[in-house]
Formats: C-alpha cells, structure tokens, sequence
C-alpha cells in the first residue's frame, strides 16, 4: 500500500482527577514520553533524532530522506517539521519516503510505503519514488520485536541494518548520510568495520534520551564513499570479507585481531543536553491546586493494534462465555 498524506491531528489535552494515577505514574516515570506528548511528537523517539541533529547537524543541505522502519512516525514527524514545513509555501518541496511494516497515520509531506525493508521489492518501490535521482540522507530506527535473548536480538537488528544498507547503496549520493540503530554487542566492532568500508566518517551516537539501561546506540555515518568499482551486487560478498583476516583493506577488522595494539577503537559521543533530562530518572508531575494531575492523550493512537483483533473477538464471544482464543 503506498499513499501520500495529509495534516495529521492535534491532541487534546485534558485534566484528569486521582482516577488516572496509573496514567499519571506512567507519565511521571518518563520525562521524555512526557514532552513527546506535551510537544505533539507521537513517539519518544523524537527526541533522539533531534539530539543527534543538535550533534551531527545531519539536516543541512539535505533535501531528499528515506526514513526505514518508521511507525508510528515520530522521526518523519521531526523530518516533516525540519524539511517540508519551511519549504511548504515554496516550489521546491522536499522528498521525504517513509517505509514500514506497520500502517502508519498520515504526516503532511511524507510518502509513506508499507511493506518489510528486507524485502527487494519494497526497496524498488522506494528506489522508484526517487524517481532517478539520489538521497541525501537514509535514517533507520528499526527494531524487532525484542526476545530478551541478546545474541538474537542483536542478529536480527543486524540483519535490519544490512537492509538499510542494502537500499543505502542504490539510493544514497556520493556524500550522503545514513543513521542507523544498532544494539552495542560483541559484533559491534564488525559492524563499525562495515560501515567503515561505505563511510569516512563513522559515529556511534548515545543521546540523552536513550536510556542508560538500553544497549541501543545510533550508528552515524557520514560522507558516503563506496569503495572504487563497487557493485550494488557484491554488498554481502564484500561485508563477509570484513570479517577474515586477509578480507578489510585498511582496517583490521577480523575477531582475532580485536585486542591488542591492533584493536579498533570506535568513536562513541553522547549527545544531546548533556546537563538536562535524564531519561532514566523520574521527575515529579505538577499538580494543579484541586490536586489534580494534567494527563495528555497519545499523539497517535496505534491505527491497527494486533491486539483489535482479539477485543473483537471478546467482545463477541462475551455473549456466550468469558472465555476467548487467539488462535485463527
Ligand atoms: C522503534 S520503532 C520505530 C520508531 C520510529 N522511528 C518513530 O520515531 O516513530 C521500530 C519499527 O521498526 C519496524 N520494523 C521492524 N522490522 C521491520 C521490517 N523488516 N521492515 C519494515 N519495518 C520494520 C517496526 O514495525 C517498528 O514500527
């Protein structure tokens, strides 16, 4: 499915009395969901592009975007307040295409494709909406449903990376940026490598309001320079050969060669307001002088939760018994 959008809505806000104490707790645990809200950012994650752009200054000069893994859409929000807002009432529009799994509401300026980044042609459709031309910057903030078991986690969200390199290599111009999550792990060393080979600058990226206690990190990597001759082709053969001793050209990236005098040392900076919010820290809801808390409703509700399906059915088995399954 692919459409283009249009103004999304405003939350309303509303004050609500000690019957929402759940809610308020929800919203006193963290600062950040709590400006998302008060801001009209539909996602917390708002906040980590903008620390990074306040870092990296990843916007300037850009005018076409691919944001990977974008539901429910608060980095194509920031994308959409950064590029297309200033240049709305002007003849030279940005390009802004959001791609995801998920249905996402729509956001004034993006293009939005469903489907999975893994898939060819998912990244044909988004190679044909560039229509020839080449992207300035490729973001990517996506992540699998977690497991909880770290080396599966950290694969998988590997192999979302490698998409978004995959499209990064059809896609991007000679100079152009990429930000990708990654989850800090044993093959982070890898993966910097990897970048390394596409990329002459390569950061990892903590800002501030990414929690402490989360091993995600943003992969920063600028001035895209594909090795000489490269071909779109030979991606996985050429990342498989970071990994061998005889494979990188001017890094030594293999695991054996890790420690030592020849370990790799990565560039990591936190970024952000370093003397402001703490994302891991709780901070004291005002209360209004009827004692009561002011609460803001999400941005944008999920418009098609897998848990609908099971509510329906509830619902309508609530007729006959309580019980109900989630099997089709
Ligand atoms: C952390 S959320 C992204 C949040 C988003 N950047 C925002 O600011 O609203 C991760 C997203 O990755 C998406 N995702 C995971 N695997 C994907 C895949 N193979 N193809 C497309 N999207 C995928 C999920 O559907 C989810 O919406």
């Amino acid at each position: 499915m692919i459409s283009i959008a249009t103004p999304s809505g405003h939350n309303p806000i509303a004050t609500k009395g000690s019957a929402e104490m759940g809610k308020a707790s929800r919203d006193k645990r963290d600062i950040y969901y709590r400006k998302a809200k008060e801001e009209g950012w539909r996602a917390r994650s708002a906040f980590k592009l903008l620390q990074i752009d306040e870092e990296f200054n990843i916007f300037e000069g850009v005018k076409r975007v691919v944001d990977l893994c974008a539901a429910p859409g608060s980095w194509s929000q920031v994308l959409s307040r950064k590029l297309y807002l200033p240049a709305k009432l002007s003849s030279d529009l940005p390009l802004i295409v959001a791609i995801d799994l998920q249905p996402m509401a729509p956001i004034e300026g993006v293009i939005q494709v469903q489907g999975d980044v893994t898939n060819a042609r998912t990244a044909e459709v988004v190679i044909r909406h560039f229509d020839g031309c080449k992207a300035d910057l490729v973001v990517c903030d996506g992540a699998p449903d977690v497991t909880g078991l770290h080396d599966m986690d950290e694969f998988v969200q590997s192999q979302l990376i490698l998409a978004g390199l995959t499209i990064v290599t059809h896609i991007l111009k000679n100079g152009g940026k990429f930000i990708a999550k990654i989850f800090r792990g044993k093959d982070t060393s890898l993966l910097y490598c990897q970048l390394k080979l596409f990329f002459t600058e390569v950061t990892l990226a903590k800002p501030k309001s990414s929690r402490n206690s989360s091993i995600e990190a943003f992969a920063v990597c600028e001035n895209y320079s594909p090795p000489e001759g490269f071909n779109e082709k030979d991606l996985h053969r050429l990342l498989e050969k970071v990994g061998t001793p005889s494979g990188a050209d001017d890094l030594d990236c293999s695991s054996g060669w890790l420690e030592g005098p020849n370990k790799v040392y990565i560039p990591f900076l936190a970024c952000g307001d370093l003397g402001g919010y703490d994302s891991d820290r709780s901070y004291p809801l005002s209360k209004a002088p009827d004692g009561s808390y002011k609460i803001l409703d999400p941005v944008q509700p999920p418009i098609d939760p897998p848990y609908k399906r099971a509510l329906e059915m509830k619902k309508a088995s609530n007729h006959g018994s309580e019980k109900f399954s989630l099997d089709p």
